[in-house]
C-alpha cells in the first residue's frame, strides 16, 4: 500500500524553496551538558531560563535555551544574532557530521534521491560548499536566467563564488541523558534536536529579482510547491528592508507561481522565537498556502501568536490529543487552508474540511507513507533511494500506538468535528536514530506528495 503510494508520488515534478544551510551536527551526551553548565553555574543557567532568551547573543543564552530544551525534550531552534560567537562554539564543540540543512536542501535532496520525476530546487544563496551538499542526480535543477531565459542547471553546475555560507549548529539529544542543574538532576524525556540557528544579515529569504518573472513558468512545470524559510527573515535590517518587504514578495512570489496554473502549496512551518514576526508570517502567508505543516512545538507556538494562549500553554506542557485537534480546527478554519497536518513524536495529525476530495482512508495512507519514509531516514540518517522504504516498513510504530487511537476517539466524541476530515496514526518511532534532525521536513514531503498524487489520480489537480 504505502509502496504503490509512493510509486504513484514519484511520477510529480516539485518546486521546492528557499532555505538551504550546513548542519553541523553534534551529539550531545550527559558530560558535555555537565560541563557546560559548570562552566556557566548552575545559578546562572537556571535565572537565565526564567528569563527565556529569545535569541543568542552570549554563551550563557545558549546554554539556558540548551537545557530548557533538554528538560522538555521539545524540538526548539532560536536564532544566533552575534557572529563573534562562532570562536565560541568552535572552541566549545567538535562537529560529528556536516550535512544538508534547510528544509528546502533538505526537502530536494529526499525528493531527488527518492526518483521523483522533476525538482526544482531555489535557494537564493549558493556557495560552492552549499552546492556540493546536493546530491548528483539527473532529476534535481536549480533555476537560472542566461539570455533571457529560463535554464535548468543542477546546482553543481549553478553555484555562485562569493555567495554566503549559513551554518547551522544542531544539538542532537537522546531521551535518557542525564545531567544535574544544582540538586536538580535532569533525565531527557524524549530524543530530538536543538538548532542554533544563524540568522545574518548577508541571509535573504527571497527570490532574486531576474527569477521572480519565471515564477510562472516554473509554476506550469511542477505539480506542487514546497515553500519555508519564512523563519529566516529578520524584522529589520540595517539597509533599511524589513519583514513586510520580504513578506510582501514571499506574497508575490506564491501568487506567481500559482498565476498559469492552480497548483497546490505546501508551507512547512519552522520554529520562530519572534511573537511579531511569527504573527506576520502567518497571517501574510497560510492564507496563500493550501497545506500547512509543523511539529507539536511550533502549533502551540503559532496558537499563542493568534491569541489562544492558554490553549498553547496546554499543548506545550501536556501534548493531548484533543487540545491538538482543538487547535488545529481553529487554524484550519482561520486560516482557511485545504490541508494542516501536525506531526508530534506519538502521532500525525491531518485536519481538513469535510469537502476534502480524498476520504479519510486516503488521508491515513498518505500519513502512513510519511511516517514510514521518516523511519527510514531516522534508522539509514539518509535516504538514498526509493526501495530503502522497506527498512521504514520494519520499524514497528510506537508503544504508546494504541493510547493514541484511543485518545483520538475521545477527542473526536468530544468535540464538534463533523465539518471535518480528521485523521491520526502513530508513528513509526526508531528507538536509536542516527540522527533526528530533518524527520519532520520527511514526513511533510511525503504527506504532502502523497496527498498531491491521490489528487491528481481523481482529476482534482
Ligand atoms: N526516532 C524517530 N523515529 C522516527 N520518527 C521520528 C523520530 N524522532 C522524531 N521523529 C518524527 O520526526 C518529527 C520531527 O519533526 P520536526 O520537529 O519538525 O523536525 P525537523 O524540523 O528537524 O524536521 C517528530 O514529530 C516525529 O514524528
Ligand atoms: O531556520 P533556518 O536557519 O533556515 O534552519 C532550519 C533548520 O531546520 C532544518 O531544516 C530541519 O527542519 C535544519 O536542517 C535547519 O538547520
Ligand atoms: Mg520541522
Amino acid at each position: 500500500m504505502v509502496r504503490e503510494l509512493l510509486e504513484k508520488a514519484r511520477g510529480l515534478s516539485i518546486y521546492t524553496a528557499y532555505n538551504t544551510n550546513v548542519d553541523a551536527i553534534v551529539y550531545l551526551n550527559g558530560e558535555t551538558v555537565q560541563r557546560l553548565i559548570d562552566e556557566f553555574g548552575a545559578d546562572a543557567v537556571r535565572k537565565r531560563m526564567e528569563d527565556y532568551p529569545r535569541e543568542i547573543s552570549e554563551p550563557l543564552d545558549f546554554v539556558a535555551r540548551l537545557v530548557h530544551a533538554l528538560k522538555t525534550g521539545k524540538p526548539m531552534a532560536v536564532p544566533l544574532v552575534n557572529e563573534e560567537l562562532h570562536t565560541w562554539f568552535d572552541s566549545h564543540f567538535r562537529y560529528d557530521v556536516e550535512r544538508m540543512g534547510g528544509q528546502a536542501g533538505i526537502i530536494a535532496n529526499l525528493l531527488s534521491n527518492l526518483d521523483f520525476r522533476e525538482v526544482i530546487v531555489y535557494t537564493p544563496h549558493l556557495a560552492k560548499r552549499q552546492a556540493e551538499m546536493f546530491v548528483r542526480k539527473p532529476n534535481l535543477f536549480y533555476p537560472v536566467v542566461e539570455g533571457g531565459r529560463l535554464v535548468l542547471k543542477h546546482p553543481w553546475e549553478a553555484y555562485r563564488e562569493g555567495d554566503p555560507v549559513k551554518v547551522n549548529r544542531i544539538f542532537e539529544f537522546r531521551a535518557g541523558t542525564a545531567f544535574k542543574l544544582g540538586d536538580e538532576r535532569i533525565v531527557v524525556p524524549f530524543s530530538g534536536r536543538f538548532i542554533v540557528s544563524a540568522r545574518f544579515e548577508s541571509i535573504r529569504i527571497y527570490t532574486e529579482p531576474g527569477l521572480r518573472s519565471f515564477l510562472p513558468e516554473i509554476g506550469e512545470r511542477v505539480d506542487g510547491a514546497i515553500l519555508s524559510g519564512y523563519q529566516g527573515i529578520n524584522l529589520r535590517y540595517s539597509d533599511g528592508k524589513d519583514a513586510n518587504y520580504y513578506l510582501r514578495k514571499a506574497k508575490e512570489d506564491i501568487m506567481l507561481l500559482k498565476r498559469e496554473k492552480d497548483l497546490k502549496v505546501h508551507l512547512e512551518f519552522a520554529s520562530i522565537q519572534s511573537r511579531e514576526l511569527r504573527k506576520k508570517v502567518i497571517y501574510n502567508l497560510f492564507p496563500l498556502a493550501d497545506s500547512v505543516g509543523m511539529d507539536e512545538a511550533e502549533i502551540a507556538y503559532v496558537l499563542s501568536a493568534l491569541g489562544y494562549d492558554e490553549l498553547a500553554e496546554r499543548i506545550f506542557t501536556y501534548n493531548r490529543i484533543e487540545d491538538t485537534v482543538l487547535g488545529g480546527k481553529i487554524l484550519l478554519d482561520e486560516m482557511n487552508l485545504d490541508v494542516l497536518q501536525i506531526h508530534t513524536i506519538y502521532y500525525i495529525m491531518y485536519i481538513t474540511h469535510a469537502d476534502n476530495p480524498l476520504s479519510e482512508e486516503e488521508l491515513r495512507r498518505s500519513l502512513e507513507l510519511a511516517t514510514t519514509l521518516a523511519a527510514s531516514r531516522a534508522s539509514l540518517g539518509d535516504i538514498t533511494a526509493p526501495d530503502q522504504i522497506e527498512i521504514g516498513l520494519r520499524v514497528p510504530y510506537n508503544e504508546r500506538g494504541e493510547y493514541v487511537k484511543l485518545r483520538f476517539e475521545e477527542a473526536k466524541r468530544k468535540l464538534r468535528t463533523k465539518e471535518y476530515k480528521l485523521v491520526i496514526i502513530p508513528t513509526r518511532l526508531v528507538q536509536n536514530p542516527v540522527s533526528t534532525v530533518g524527520l519532520g521536513d520527511t514526513i511533510s514531503t511525503g504527506a504532502f506528495t502523497s496527498y498531491l498524487a491521490m489528487l491528481k489520480e481523481k482529476g482534482e489537480l
